[in-house]
This record gives structure tokens, C-alpha cells and sequence, in this order.
């Protein structure tokens, strides 16, 4: 299925949140999971709250101490109006260096709360950001196969990795200065206003204009920056399909097309970076000109009345410090705010996965009928009635799985056959409940799955499918990841053994040889060898096996399923099939179409009375001879 995946990524784009620039981008979530069209950054943000909590009294005494530093700041201005009215007035130059080094120690005071600052916080928000890390991690786990189907894989990598980046910086800074600016400029108003209220109300005058445009900005930034983390989500999503689906790029020459997409994705995410950078550029503007032209009207009002005598000269140079001194915490406020918009954004988008419901692991009650467990009828795995529909197929679709019985004796195998998109894959994938059934139930030896917890069931069935995976660790890790890791080596030898696996010893380390990124460094034999030996190193009682030899060659195939035999007699194994010579190894075979089982019984018996089973067959029947 993931060759199909690679296939279809060559060819059909997916739609992204880059074809819809105008609008915020929804997450691909299906059309209900939408975010909501206008939303509470601070209600967004509030939801950090579990995770700030055990870190909060650092945080605290951080904003604390900033604010300190900040308030120390604004007392430089004092110390020079005292230097202006006194030692530099009575040209005393001892009161003078006094000054400079009050001065001094003040300047030297703030750096040092800034850093203590700093320090106070750098270790607890790194584990903040690896504590949501590890729960988007753990709960990415947790969520059933339909959800992955639905998501983009950059999507969630791209929460995973710049949200969460995003949400620390916001932690360290806009949080903790939106707070100590808006005290520093408190305290600082109030420090003018003292000195002399009519030249602080010219300064305060800006402050109507700036809220607005404070508000204006919110709103629009809100938008932008939702669009442009969505569609760096999408830009994730075509670089790793790049890389993964590298051989088929090249091999179908369609690099080109690829760096088409690429471009055109990173065109439109830049296009809406500008839209931001000019929303940011706007709010800058508007922050540092108007409290600048206030600034410039209170120094033009402030030295007439100097010159009036109805003004000190320090008191002059104490206010328009203490102005200059706050144009920082107002100059910042647009891009904390920016930053908080962006925090505000990653939050949702974090918890937009978060909020997905994790696979249920509840068992239910069996049903009336499953009570006789053991009853000989009932032994083995039993499809009744079985009904399934993919969870985003279109209303109204016809199922993929339409009343489906079948019953695969104890220690039997059964060879599952159909046309291609006749849901073979479906069915074996219900057994481990990678879905859950629409109706009817599935049974081992006479339990209903849904009343088995996933740990047992998944004890109990073990899986390979066509297109194997393996992870970046050893052969050894990768076969013992089939039994909870915790299989004995001689469990291992035998399960390689199994799978006709030999050619493990013959690799550098054998079974200790790292296999690179999905196993690329192996064949395509090799790796559905090592998939098998991963089903059976755990013993189970039932296998379910899609497709899983269809790289071997025929004489390997056999030896694998004579083994198989030999090894797991009593596991009941459902093996769909594609080729005579896999069907032929099989104890019967089971025909499905049109989402039915239409015919069950031997390869002979069913090549003799079943046309559309000839048919499919036929294709390699000469090769299986
Ligand atoms: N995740 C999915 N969501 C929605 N529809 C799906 C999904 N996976 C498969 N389908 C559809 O279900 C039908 C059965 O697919 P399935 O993969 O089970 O067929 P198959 O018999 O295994 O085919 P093949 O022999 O080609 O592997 C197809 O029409 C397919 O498009």
C-alpha cells in the first residue's frame, strides 16, 4: 500500500492549505475538526496552563526579577535629574562622579537581573517543550490507523517539531515581557506623571491610537500566521514524501514536477511570510512614530517652559529619559504581540492532534453468542457478518466489506484471493482492530476481539504485511519488536529461521547489523523475511499475512510456507494471495467479491467451479506449474 502511496504522490498533488491562500487554512482533520473562525489567542494559550504549571514558581520569580531589572532601569533617569538639579548645577565634580558611578551600578544591576532571568528559565522550559513533545509523541501512538489516514505526515511532524519551538520561545519571552513591559511602562507613566503631569498626558496621548492599532493587528496576524504554520505543515509533507518516495522521483523522472510542487508551495508560504513581515512592519511603524512624535512635542513644550523657569532643566532630562527609557517596552509590543499570535496559533495546532480521540482501549461485553467459547464450530478465527466502511469514505459509498463470513479452522491456513480493490488488505487489517468492524464481529476461538484488551489481542495475532517496514535498529530489535523485545536468541534464530532468513548471518554483524531508515540498505526479500520472522518470533496463534512473499522467488516462497507449516502447526494463519504457487500451499482458499466471500474450498475445487477464480488466476497459473 505505501508503493501505491508513493505512486499516487507522484502523480496527484493533495490539496494543502497553499490552495486556499485567502482563507486560514483547516487541519486535515476531516471537515469537522476545522479550527473555529475567530478565536481567543488568550483562551488558546490557557491551555498551556498543565504543562506551565509545575514550572510556575520559576516563572514567577523570572518575571519578578525582570521587572526588578526593568524598574532599576527606570531609575537611571532619577539618579541624572539629581546629577542635572545638584553636583552638574553647583559644579561639584565629586557629586558628579557619585552620580556616574550610581549610574554605573545600576546599569550593571539590570544586566545581571536580565541574566539571572535568563538562567532562571532556560532549564525548565526545555523540559516543557520534551514533556509536550513526549505526549504528542506518545499520544501519535495512541491514535487509531484512520486518523494517520486522514493526517499529512508534515502536519504532524511540523506540530511536533516548530509549534513546540515556537511555544518555548513564547514561554521565555512575549509571556514574561508582555507582563514586565506593561508594568514598566506603568511604573514609568506614573514616574512622569509625578514629575510633571501636563508633559506626561502629552505622551500619554499616542496611547489611544496605539491600542487600536494593537487590535487591528491581532485580528490579522491571528490569520496570517495560522495559514503560513499550516502551509509550512504542507511544505514538511512534500519534502519527506520526496525523500521517502526518492526512488520512485527519479525513477519516474519526476523530479521535476516535485520541485515544481516544491517551489510553488514555498512561493505561496513566502508569499504569506511577507504578508506577516508587512503586518509586523505596519504595527512597528505605528509603535515607534507616535510615541516618538509625543516624545518630540513634550521635549519641544518641556524646553519652553525651562526657558519660562516654569520647569527644573533635571526635571527636563529626568522625564525625557525616563521617555526614552519606555520607548523599548512600547517598540516591542507589536512583535510580542506577533509572537503570542503565532504561540496562540501553535497551541491549536498542537492541540488539534491532542484533542483526536486515542483508540479506545475498552473492551466490550461478549456477545450471547461468544459465552460457548472452545464450542469445536467456533474455534479459530470467524469473520460473522461482517460489515466495514472506511470512517472518511463518502456517505452513501457502498461498503468495502458487505456481510462477510468466512471461518478459518484452528490451525488451518487460509488463502485469501480477490481482484485487486476487492478488499483483501480491509479484511486482515480488522482482525488486528488497526479499524474496528461497521458491524457483525470477528472472533478467536469463539471471543469477539472488541472484548479482548489490544494487548492480548495483539499477543495473540501477529502481522506482515506486503509492504514491509523495518526501523533504524538492529535485524535482532527488529525481529523481537514481534514479541514485546523481549524474545531469546535462540526465539530469534528461530523465527529467522522460519522466514528462511539466513542471509542475516552473512551480513557484517548478523543479527546485530543496524538496518538503515525503513531497511533500505536490504532487498525487498530480505525485508519481507525479516517482517515474517518479526510475525512469528512471538508463537502466536493466529497469523494474518497480506501479500507477505511476494517478493521471493517461488522455490523461497515454498521453503518459507513449508517451514511455516513445520514450525506454527497450530497457528491458524490468514494469508491473502496473489499467485498460484502461494495459493497452492494454502489448506483452502477463499475467494472474495464484491465485498463477499463468494466461494470457499481447495485451489483444484474452486480453479474447477469457480470461473472468476480461474480467471484470476489464470494470469500466472502457467508460472506456478
Ligand atoms: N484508508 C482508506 N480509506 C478509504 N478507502 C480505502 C482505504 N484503504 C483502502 N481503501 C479502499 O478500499 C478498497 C479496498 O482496498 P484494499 O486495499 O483492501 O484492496 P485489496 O484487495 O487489498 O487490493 P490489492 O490487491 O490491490 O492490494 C479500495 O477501493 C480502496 O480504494
Amino acid at each position: 500500500m505505501a508503493v501505491r502511496n508513493l505512486d499516487r504522490m507522484a502523480t496527484t498533488p493533495t490539496p494543502t492549505a497553499a490552495d486556499r491562500p485567502d482563507q486560514p487554512a483547516d487541519p486535515p482533520d476531516g471537515p469537522s475538526a476545522g479550527p473555529p473562525a475567530r478565536r481567543s489567542a488568550v483562551r488558546s494559550l490557557l491551555r498551556l496552563w498543565p504543562y506551565v504549571r509545575p514550572v510556575r514558581a520559576r516563572l514567577l520569580t523570572a518575571a519578578v526579577v525582570a521587572i526588578v531589572a526593568s524598574c532599576v532601569g527606570l531609575v537611571i533617569p532619577l539618579v541624572l535629574k539629581w546629577m542635572v538639579d545638584g553636583p552638574v548645577a553647583e559644579r561639584d565634580p565629586a557629586g558628579v562622579g557619585l552620580g556616574a558611578l550610581y549610574l554605573l551600578l545600576l546599569g550593571l544591576a539590570e544586566a545581571l537581573l536580565f541574566g539571572l532571568r535568563r538562567w532562571l528559565v532556560a532549564r525548565p522550559l526545555a523540559g516543557v517543550e520534551a514533556g509536550m513533545r513526549a505526549d504528542l509523541y506518545r499520544h501519535l501512538q495512541r491514535l487509531p490507523v484512520a486518523f494517520h489516514d486522514r493526517w499529512a505526515s508534515g502536519q504532524l511532524l511540523s506540530r511536533g517539531t516548530g509549534d513546540l519551538a515556537l511555544l518555548r520561545m513564547f514561554l521565555a519571552f512575549p509571556l514574561t515581557f508582555l507582563l514586565v513591559n506593561g508594568v514598566t511602562i506603568l511604573v514609568g507613566v506614573i514616574i512622569m506623571l509625578v514629575q510633571d503631569w501636563a508633559l506626561g498626558l502629552v505622551i500619554l496621548g499616542p496611547a489611544v491610537p496605539v491600542l487600536l492599532v494593537c487590535v487591528v493587528f491581532e485580528k490579522r496576524y491571528a490569520l496570517a500566521a495560522r495559514r503560513a504554520q499550516d502551509q509550512a505543515g504542507d511544505l514538511t509533507t512534500v519534502v519527506e514524501e520526496s525523500v521517502l518516495g526518492i526512488r520512485i522521483v527519479k525513477g519516474f523522472g519526476r523530479h521535476r514536477s516535485q520541485a515544481r510542487a516544491f517551489r510553488e508551495l514555498s512561493r505561496t508560504l513566502r508569499g504569506t511570510e511577507l504578508h506577516k513581515a508587512r503586518l509586523l512592519a505596519t504595527i512597528w511603524a505605528a509603535m515607534m512614530a507616535l510615541p516618538e512624535v509625543a516624545i518630540g512635542a513634550a521635549l519641544v513644550l518641556g524646553a519652553v517652559r525651562v526657558a519660562d523657569g516654569d520647569l527644573s532643566a533635571g526635571t527636563l532630562v529626568a522625564f525625557l529619559s525616563t521617555a526614552l527609557a519606555l520607548r523599548w517596552p512600547v517598540d516591542s509590543i507589536g512583535f510580542l504581540l506577533a509572537l503570542s499570535q503565532e504561540a496562540a496559533t501553535a497551541t491549536e495546532r498542537y492541540f488539534e492532534v491532542m484533542d483526536a480521540e486515542p483508540e479506545s482501549s475498552a473492551t466490550t461485553e461478549p456477545a450471547d453468542g461468544d459465552r460457548d467459547r472452545g464450542h469445536d464450530g467456533d474455534r479459530g478465527l470467524r469473520f460473522h457478518g461482517v460489515t466495514f466502511r472506511y470512517p472518511d469514505a463518502p456517505p452513501g459509498s457502498p461498503p468495502v466489506l458487505d456481510r462477510v463470513d468466512l471461518h478459518v479452522r484452528p490451525g488451518e491456513s487460509m488463502a485469501l484471493v480477490g481482484a485487486t480493490g476487492s478488499g483483501k488488505t480491509t479484511l486482515t487489517a480488522l482482525v488486528p482492530r488497526l479499524y474496528e468492524v461497521t458491524e457483525g464481529r470477528i472472533t478467536l476461538d469463539g471471543t469477539d476481539i472488541r472484548a479482548m484488551s489490544r494487548e492480548e489481542l495483539r499477543t495473540r495475532v501477529a502481522v506482515a504485511f506486503e509492504e514491509p517496514t523495518l526501523f533504524s535498529a538492529s535485524v535482532g530489535e527488529n525481529v523481537r519488536m514481534g514479541a514485546d523485545g523481549d524474545a531469546a536468541p535462540m526465539e530469534v534464530e528461530r523465527a529467522l529461521a522460519v522466514a528462511q532468513a539466513d542471509f542475516v548471518h552473512a551480513l557484517p554483524q548478523g543479527v546485530d547489523t543496524q538496518v538503515g531508515e525503513q531497511g533500505l540498505s536490504l532487498s525487498g526479500g530480505q525485508r519481507q523475511r525479516l517482517a515474517l520472522a518479526r510475525a512469528v518470533v512471538g508463537r502466536p496463534d493466529f497469523l494474518v499475512l497480506d501479500d507477505p512473499l511476494s517478493a521471493l522467488d517461488v522455490h523461497t516462497e515454498a521453503a518459507v510456507e513449508a517451514a511455516l507449516r513445520r514450525v506454527l502447526a497450530d497457528t491458524t494463519a490468514l494469508i491473502v494471495a496473489h499467485r498460484p504457487s502461494t495459493v497452492l500451499l494454502a489448506d483452502r482458499v477463499a475467494l472474495l467479491s464484491g465485498g463477499r466471500v463468494t466461494a470457499v474450498g481447495t485451489h483444484h475445487e474452486l480453479l474447477r467451479s469457480h470461473a472468476e477464480y480461474a480467471h484470476l488466476m489464470s494470469g500466472e497459473e502457467e508460472d506456478g506449474r
